[in-house]
């Protein structure tokens, strides 16, 4: 399986109205703490654009919802994964994405047959508060020879300027969150994103 270079991550279907039809190719709709049925009408209203500009869905974290909404790819962090059903995912279809941070998280990964594995933080991130430090771009090196021949997504305070580094590294895809959702022109900066990355698509 290939993925694009460019993975976006937004926390709403507005964010996905708004970005995707500029010629986003892999986008995944992580929100957190709403209700099931706001969930569902976002998973929704993100089907609809993606289907509708050839552009990959992935669905953070609600396996469940994203399976009975007839979605395709769900990632997982460890703690999601523990108290998932891989093999219900698995009857239903859907391909399964898992977040890594040091060597027994891999295993663990790795033990679950994804399809693809992603590395975090490579550079610090103002998202979210980390247990981990940066991994640093020679850890991608490390994660590419152990999850070879699955595709290697970083993730982490990633931006234009280090996408050169990540590639050259080993990762097949970059993740990304604030470098878009926080730039005073998040249309400017994901058509820079879909450009910069068209030398590894
Ligand atoms: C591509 C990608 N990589 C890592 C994560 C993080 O997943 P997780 O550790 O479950 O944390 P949350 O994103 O759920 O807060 C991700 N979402 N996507
Ligand atoms: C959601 C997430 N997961 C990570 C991991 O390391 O697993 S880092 C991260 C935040 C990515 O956001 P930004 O591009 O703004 O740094
Ligand atoms: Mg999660």
């Amino acid at each position: 399986m290939k993925l694009d270079p460019f993975y976006l991550i937004v926390d709403s279907a507005a964010w996905i109205e708004r970005l995707v039809p500029l010629g986003v190719k892999l986008v995944q709709l992580r929100i957190k703490d709403r209700p099931d049925e706001e969930l569902r009408s976002e998973i929704r209203r993100a089907r609809a654009v993606c289907a509708a500009h050839g552009c990959q869905l992935i669905v953070n974290d609600y396996w469940q919802i994203a399976i009975e909404e007839g979605c395709d790819f769900v990632h997982l962090g460890q703690e999601d994964l523990a108290e998932a059903d891989v093999a219900a995912i698995r009857a239903a279809g859907l391909k399964l994405g898992l977040s890594t941070h040091d060597e027994a998280e891999l295993e663990t990964a790795l033990a679950a047959r994804p399809d693809y594995v992603a590395l975090g933080p490579i550079y610090p991130t103002i998202l979210k508060k980390m247990t981990w430090e940066a991994q640093g771009l020679s850890r991608i090196s490390a994660w590419r020879e152990r999850v070879r021949p699955l595709p290697l997504v970083a993730i982490g305070g990633l931006n234009t300027d280090r996408l050169e580094g990540v590639f050259a590294h080993g990762a097949d895809s970059a993740a990304v969150v604030t470098d878009i959702t926080l730039n005073a022109d998040p249309e400017g900066r994901t058509r820079e994103w879909i450009e910069k990355t068209a030398r590894w698509r």
